[in-house]
This record gives structure tokens, C-alpha cells and sequence, in this order.
């Protein structure tokens, strides 16, 4: 379990006030320090410095802190003695969870010890000799977070949360729910990443450039997130090259972030065209750290171009003009979708700034989505285009098999998104009953932009009956997933009642998707958590964990669209394959190449032990891995 940081990095505003509340004092941090100390007599303090300033510190006693923005690396902590309120901001969310949780705890440590005098007396007598001093507080136990769950009321640092329709109308402009500090968040659930993840995970925070990659279901979306939450939110640009995945991570498209159209046109006019626009130039300077899930998604010359639009924009001649990279995905997946007729650069890795930008690359081996050892291997050998009898027939064996369950039908996964149109439209039409619509409440005149990057559609059309699956993870211990799959029970009070797979009914109440707008302000949509299920397609199933899924693979056409549709199935017997040809599978050749390169360059990586600082020059180990990482660059 984390045990509670006692340090935080983030931008600071404090304020002074009088009784009667006027402003006495201001100061402005951009970049501070906070720490959490103890003075002789055990009281705990908070020190605030900067680099030019002098430390200021603030007793921790009988403090309010109000952390409904946590999520947002946002805080503020008002000081009642000291008539003081600190506003944190741009802090990372997963540190600054972590640090008003330590407050939290010791804080509530100190009023059990102030109700026993005796110990208090004891204490004060022991220490009363000693110089004024002030030393770090002391990590925070396991026993500590047991003792202030238990005995304190919820209510000592907390955060009023306003009237639930009050909370409505704020939520549409200001963001989303507040976030509770025991909940299991990826703020708050660190403990969940695997030692290969948790490697990843201290190479991002090491400031390198990084590529990670693994098999369909290694939980790299999984972990992307923890990545997002643990580096400061105003410098971080979560984005994905789709928009279902970029909901998928909470993030934008990479386009849309990028604001240089679909790139096409000469460079020159593109880096106009971005320090043009105010907006985007502005977006680009303030990035530090930008974050790409399915890469393999990304067309290597987009990529190429934005790389040098991005040194342009900042005036910085080192790649990506200096921005930290984190890249991932899967290239034995989708390619680019790349229109008939253009030429160019095909993966991101064919561009020659690909090994320029590129410090470090990890490879997540073990699979999460799926459990069973026999389809994990299967699934392994689709991916590089091996089909033995075997395998051909294993699948061949599921096209009768029965996985339907209580009227929840396989979706059907189409190599076409017009076909996966088409069959739910006519299914629909085909359901007796009365239509209900649904229609989507949109922040104003964003209802396209939502359209484009959040997954729930702007017009639900809902019978009982109709195939559906669940867009948000709902309750996740009760098996209410993003992919989840159900069916239409009945209408109450004219929400949808939906009993999945499980078994489970859930009435689907409107929910909320924020997206980032071009200048950072949040957009937001208000909708039913539910799209249509009867089919899909396979470029927008990419990223998704489906349960009951049904395929025929006929038609594909492009490499790794048999392997996304097959590993999105959680085990054989929920899946099932109509026709299956060995001829429908098959690899990229460049990718294969790519990828034995790629491990060559991995397996160097793996002499140097696990789970040291990688940045780390003052231990001997983090320099050797320092001069390792130097000649893998060269070469
Ligand atoms: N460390 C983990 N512990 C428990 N579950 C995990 C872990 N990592 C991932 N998962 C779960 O495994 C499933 C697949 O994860 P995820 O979607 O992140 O995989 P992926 O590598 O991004 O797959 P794809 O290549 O298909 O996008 C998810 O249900 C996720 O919650
Ligand atoms: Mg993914």
C-alpha cells in the first residue's frame, strides 16, 4: 500500500485575510514546495518555499482543506489561525492524493495523542531541553491509515459537497465529481500496477522519452492512466489517435490537440498555420509532457510533421522541441488509416525522428484481459500472422457455440463501420414497442467535438430489447464495465432498465463525459451511459475489453484487424467465430521487423536490475544504466 507522501511539487496561491475579510497579503508561487514537518514539540507545521523566497510555515491546526479537484492536481487549504488559505494547483494527482491523505492521517494521530495528557506531558518534558528544531514528519504506517479510518469522523477534512442539483449545474461547467481519498481511483489504487508496469511507470516519472508496448490487453491503457495521474495535470496532454480511445485515457485526440488540421500541406505552412492561431501556439508552449496511446493508429508522416511543428512553435531544437514523449501501443494492431491514393510514411516508427525522440522502450508481457493460457497463446500466435490446424480449428469450433445468455445476443464485430450501421438500425427497427430518444445535453455549441471524442453518441435511440452496452465503469466490483453487455428490460420513470450478462439490473441514469477544448476548458456532455450492441466495428472496438462477442472475418482488410477482433473477447467460450481463414491473417512485415529490433534493444534494458531511479546519477547502478542507454542511442 502507498504509504503517504510528506512532499509535494505544485503551484501555489496564498492569501491572507482579516476577520472581515480583506486581502492583507498575497503570494504567488509557479513552482513550490511543500512540505510537512514537526517542530520540538511534535506540532506539525507546513513549510511553502520556492526557489528565491524564504520558507513560510503554517501550523496544521484547525485546517479545512477542500479537495473536490483533486483529480485536477487542485487543492485548497485554509489555515484558520494563521487567517490563511492556500490554493494548490498543477500538482500531480496521485501526489497530491497521497499528500492530503498523510495530513489526514497524522493529523488524526495528533488529536488521539493531545486526548491522552499523560503521554502529552511526558513528551513535552523529554523535549522541552532541546533547540528550537524541525524535522520530516515520519512516513505514514499502515496501522496509522487503519487507526484514522476507524476512529474519526468522516467530516474532519472534507469538503462540503453542495446540493445535488446545485451540484449538476456546476459539474457542466467545472468539472468532474469530487474524488474521496479511500476510494479506488486510479488516483488512489496504485498498489494494482504489476512490477512491469510499475517499471514503466518510474521511467515516466524520470522525465525520459518512452515507448512501451505489449500484446492486446497488457493492460497499457490500464497503466497509461496511472501515468496521466501522476504527472502534473496543467503541463500533461493525455491524447489518443482515436476517439473512443482517447475516452478510453480520458484524453483528446492527438488532432485535436495538435491544431494543425489533418496535416496535410507543405510543413512550412503547417508551423505558420500553428503559431497563427494563439490558441494553439499557447497549447504547444505550455505542454511538457505529452502522452499518445494506439500509436500504431498514428500516421508516421503526421507524427513526423507535428515533431517538427512542435520544435518550431517552442523554438527548441530538441526533439518534439523538448516535450517528454510517452508513447503506446500495439503495432501488430490496426495500421493508420491512411486514404487511398496518398503516399507517405506509414508507422510512426518509419520516420526518421522516431529513434531521435525514442530514449526508452519497455515491452508488457503479461496479459491481463484474458485468463485462459490456451486462447492467450492462440491470441500470440494470430498477432504475428501464425495460424496452425490447430489454432483454425479451435476457432472454428466456437461458430456454433452457444453464448448468448437471458436474452444478451453475441455483438457482432464488423470489418466495416457501415455494415455495424446497418445491422443496428434494422435490429432496432425490427423490435416492436415504442422508441424512446435520447438525446444528449451538450456545453454550447460543442455538440461535434463531443461527437468526435466521447463515446456516448448524441442521439440514443432505446426499445425494450434492444442490445446495449455500458460506456462507463459504473460499479466495478458488480461487474459494471465500460463494455459491458445487457439488454433492455423496461423503461422506470424513464431511464432504461438494463439486466446484463451477470444478471445484474441497473437503471442507466445520465452521466457525464469531459473532454478538453482546443484552449483547455473543459466541454462536457450529459447523456445515458448506453450505445446500441447489436454490432460494431472493429476500428472503434480497439482499446475496448468486450463480453459476448460474435465475428466473421471475411472481409478484413488490413493487417491486425482479425487479431484486435479476436483479443478483444475475454475467453473462447464468450466468443465466437463464424468463418474463420488463415488467409485473414496475417502481419505487417515491417512490423515483424520492427518489433525483433525493438526486443534486441529490450533485452539490452533488461540487464540492469528492476526498480531503480533510472535517472538516478548519484548511485552507481543508475549510472550504469545511464551509459547503457547512451550507447543504445548511438547505435
Ligand atoms: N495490473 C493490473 N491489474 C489488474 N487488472 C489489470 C491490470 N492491468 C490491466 N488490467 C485490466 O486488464 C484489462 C485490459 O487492460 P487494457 O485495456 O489497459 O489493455 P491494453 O494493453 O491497453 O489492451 P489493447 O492493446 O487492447 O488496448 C482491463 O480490464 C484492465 O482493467
Ligand atoms: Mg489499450
Amino acid at each position: 500500500m502507498d504509504g503517504g507522501e510528506s512532499f509535494l511539487s505544485c503551484a501555489v496561491n496564498m492569501e491572507w485575510m482579516t476577520p472581515q475579510g480583506s486581502i492583507i497579503r498575497k503570494v504567488n508561487y509557479k513552482t513550490a514546495s511543500l512540505r510537512l514537518i514537526r517542530n520540538e514539540f511534535r506540532e506539525m507545521y507546513m513549510e511553502i518555499s520556492s526557489e528565491k523566497n524564504a520558507a513560510i510555515r503554517l501550523a496544521l491546526k484547525g485546517i479545512n482543506v477542500f479537495k473536490k479537484f483533486m483529480a485536477e492536481g487542485k487543492a485548497s487549504i485554509k489555515f484558520q489561525e494563521a487567517g490563511c488559505t492556500l490554493f494548490v494547483s498543477n500538482a500531480p494527482p496521485t501526489n497530491l492524493v497521497s499528500f492530503l491523505r498523510t495530513i489526514f492521517v497524522k493529523m488524526t494521530g495528533d488529536k488521539e495523542q493531545t486526548s491522552n495528557p499523560s503521554k502529552q506531558t511526558m513528551r513535552a518534558k523529554l523535549l522541552s531541553g532541546k533547540a528550537q528544531s524541525f524535522e520530516e514528519i515520519s512516513p505514514v504506517t499502515v496501522a496509522d491509515i487503519h487507526s484514522a479510518k476507524t476512529k474519526i469522523p468522516k467530516s474532519s477534512v472534507t469538503t462540503p459537497s453542495p446540493p445535488s442539483k446545485k451540484r449538476k449545474a456546476e459539474d457542466m461547467t467545472r468539472g468532474p465529481a469530487p474524488k474521496k481519498l479511500y476510494s479506488p481511483s486510479p488516483l488512489t489504487a496504485t498498489s494494482s500496477l504489476n512490477t512491469e508496469q510499475q517499471r514503466v511507470l518510474e521511467a515516466c516519472l524520470s522525465g525520459k522519452n518512452i515507448f512501451f508496448t505489449g500484446s492486446a490487453g497488457t493492460g497499457k491503457s490500464f497503466l497509461l492512466k496511472r501515468i496521466v495521474a501522476a504527472l502534473p495535470p496543467d503541463v500533461t496532454v493525455p491524447t489518443a489517435s482515436t476517439g473512443v480511445a482517447a475516452c478510453h485515457v480520458g484524453g483528446t485526440t492527438l488532432h485535436a490537440f495538435a491544431g494543425i488540421g489533418d496535416g496535410s500541406g507543405s510543413l512550412e505552412n503547417l508551423c505558420e498555420r500553428a503559431m497563427k492561431i494563439p490558441l494553439v501556439a499557447q497549447k504547444w508552449r505550455k505542454c511538457k509532457h505529452l502522452i499518445i496511446d494506439e500509436i500504431s493508429m498514428v500516421d508516421g508522416t503526421f507524427f513526423e510533421k507535428l515533431e517538427a511543428v512542435a520544435r518550431y512553435v517552442r523554438r527548441n531544437d530538441k526533439p518534439f522541441g523538448g516535450i517528454q514523449l510517452i508513447l503506446c501501443g500495439d503495432f501488430l494492431q490496426l495500421p493508420p488509416v491512411v486514404e487511398k491514393g496518398k503516399t507517405g510514411k506509414r508507422f510512426c516508427f518509419q520516420s526518421p525522428c522516431w529513434d531521435k525522440c525514442i530514449e526508452l522502450c519497455f515491452e508488457l508481457k503479461e496479459v491481463h484481459r484474458q485468463k485462459d493460457q490456451e486462447f492467450i497463446s492462440i491470441l500470440n500466435s494470430i498477432r504475428i500472422g501464425r495460424v496452425t490446424k490447430e489454432i483454425s480449428d479451435r476457432l472454428l469450433g466456437t461458430a456454433r457455440q452457444k453464448i448468448e445468455s437471458d436474452g444478451i445476443l453475441a455483438t457482432i464485430l464488423c470489418s466495416h463501420t457501415n455494415d455495424s450501421k446497418t445491422i443496428n438500425d434494422t435490429k432496432l427497427k425490427d423490435l416492436d414497442g415504442d422508441a424512446k430518444v435520447f438525446s444528449s445535453q451538450d456545453s454550447d455549441n460543442s455538440t461535434k467535438l463531443l461527437d468526435m471524442q466521447t463515446i456516448a453518441p448524441s442521439k440514443l435511440v432505446l426499445k425494450v430489447g434492444a442490445q446495449v452496452m455500458l460506456l462507463k465503469n459504473i460499479n466495478v466490483n458488480a461487474g459494471l464495465v465500460n463494455g459491458a453487455r445487457g439488454v433492455v428490460v423496461k423503461f422506470e420513470e424513464g431511464f432504461p432498465v438494463v439486466r446484463f450478462k451477470n444478471k445484474k439490473e441497473y437503471t442507466a441514469r445520465t452521466e457525464r463525459w469531459y473532454v478538453k477544448n482546443a484552449n483547455g476548458s473543459l466541454l462536457c456532455r450529459r447523456q445515458i451511459p448506453l450505445n446500441l450492441a447489436w454490432a460494431f466495428s472493429i476500428h472503434k472496438s480497439q482499446g475496448l475489453t468486450l463480453d459476448c462477442v460474435e465475428m466473421s472475418l471475411s472481409k478484413i482488410f488490413e493487417a491486425g484487424q482479425a487479431y484486435v477482433a479476436l483479443s478483444r473477447a475475454q475467453s473462447l467460450d464468450t466468443l465466437r467465430v463464424l468463418d474463420f481463414d488463415s488467409r485473414h491473417v496475417w502481419a505487417d512485415p515491417g512490423v515483424l521487423e520492427f518489433y525483433q529490433k525493438f526486443r534486441r534493444r529490450v533485452q539490452q534494458m533488461e540487464i540492469i536490475p528492476l526498480g531503480r531511479p533510472l535517472a538516478d546519477k548519484t548511485n552507481k547502478k543508475g549510472k550504469l544504466r545511464e551509459i547503457l542507454e547512451k550507447q543504445m542511442r548511438r547505435k
